[in-house]
């Protein structure tokens, strides 16, 4: 049982991230498997089965076993012959599989008599299975010879040099008939299978991916936050929101105080653990409602929406008392004192226009902060209600 999650889960890995070589070897199994099974199937029929009551051809289905299990064969083969290539980026292999892929379906579907929707899947799910596995070239070669292949047949047929369906004896309506759903079973469901599970999977994946590009592309990778970019987004946001519902807004900017003096001291390493600890201070300081993001190296930017001066400059403080209460512990066993000082500004905004002077009032309050001998909120001169 072990084992053969093993292996499903080698084929899985190898049919999505393999290299050409592995993917076709993949898909010739598959089909190998397939074939395996559907000749086991065949064997049964032939054994159990009266074929005169369901007007079947005993030869032709002796045939038909014959042709299959030399098929899964020869895709056992063709599977096996990928380990003997070296460069596992072989295009020829890989068009010779999807070749022999195309021929086998369309001649099997064809010696059954369900030359409609089975072979229709068929010659849809090789280009389908390409474009998601492999490149463009492959895909013709999936189409292009599903196409010649299937007007080669039409033209013998034609030209009576070939029997359609050799199996059936007379043609009875075929949802009436065992066979020829047995047949569709096995050739749809494979085919259905294989496509659901490679559309499920590729969709989960690009999901996936596209969550890791909006995290790398919103995110700071230092301390997690949002970066300035996505911050900023947020604040136009937010500003409009705010000139939209008549409602006080407050944004507070951060500055950790002699941080040149931190990585002068212990390195850069232990700059980095303090701006990692004062991130998550912040973020533990705030509401769901808030965002909070890395304004530039130790800058950080707090936007508080629906929050009034008085309720801002509580919040602001809390930050900078929890961040001094909370020394970093270094490696070398010293412990690391950091204060912060901020600069805030509240509103309740009438034009988007005034968004870049509301930060840079903010901003202003926090060079006096600074200038006013660090650790502490200062409050712009304009800010609304603050005090
Ligand atoms: N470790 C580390 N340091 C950074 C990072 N970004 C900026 N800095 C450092 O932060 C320091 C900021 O120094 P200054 O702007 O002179 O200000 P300060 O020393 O904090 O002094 P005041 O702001 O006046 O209290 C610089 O030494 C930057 O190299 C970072 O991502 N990691």
């Amino acid at each position: 049982m072990a084992q053969l999650k093993t292996i499903l889960t080698h084929l899985s890995e190898s049919i999505f991230d393999g290299s050409y070589v592995e993917k076709s070897q993949c898909i010739c199994f598959l089909i190998a498997l397939a074939l395996g099974a559907f000749s086991i199937l065949l064997s049964l029929t032939l054994l159990l089965t009266d074929l005169n009551t369901i007007n079947m051809n005993r030869e032709g289905y002796q045939e038909l076993l014959e042709i299959s299990s030399i098929c899964s064969l020869y895709n056992l083969i063709l599977a096996m012959l990928g380990n003997l290539i070296k460069n596992k980026d072989n295009r020829v292999y890989a068009h010779a599989c999807i070749f022999s892929y195309v021929l086998i379906n369309v001649l099997i579907l064809f010696y059954i008599g369900v030359y409609s929707m089975g072979t229709g899947i068929a010659l849809a799910g090789a280009p389908i299975i390409g474009l998601i596995l492999f490149d463009r070239h492959l895909i013709f070669t999936g189409l292009g010879s599903g196409v010649i292949i299937f007007i080669g047949f039409n033209i013998f047929l034609l030209t009576n040099n070939l029997e359609y369906a050799p199996i059936v004896q007379h043609q009875i309506a075929p949802y009436r008939d065992p066979i020829w759903l047995m047949t569709m079973l096995t050739f749809v469901s494979v085919h259905l299978g294989l496509l659901v599970y490679i559309g499920h999977t590729s969709i989960t994946r690009w999901k996936q991916r596209e969550a890791e590009v909006t995290f790398l592309s919103t995110t700071d990778p230092l301390t997690l936050l949002s970066n300035r970019r996505h911050l900023m987004e947020h604040y136009h946001q937010e500003y409009q929101r705010a000139i939209r519902q008549q409602s006080p807004i407050s944004i507070f900017l951060v500055d950790l105080d002699h941080f040149k003096q931190v990585n002068d001291t212990y390195g850069h390493l232990c700059g980095d653990e303090a701006l990692k600890m004062a991130a998550k201070t912040l973020k533990d300081t705030l509401r769901e409602t808030d965002l909070v993001g890395r304004y530039g190296g130790e800058e950080f930017l707090v936007i508080l929406p629906d929050t009034n001066g008085r309720a801002a400059v509580q919040v602001a403080d809390r930050f900078r008392r929890a961040l001094q209460a909370n020394p970093i512990h270094l490696s070398d066993g010293h412990q690391l004192n950091i204060t912060a000082s901020i600069g805030l500004n509240t509103t309740t905004p009438k034009h988007v226009s005034e968004l870049d002077h509301f930060l840079a009032s903010a901003d202003k309050a926090l060079y006096e902060a600074k200038n006013n001998g660090r650790n502490q909120v200062t409050i712009a001169m304009e800010s609304e209600n603050a005090a």
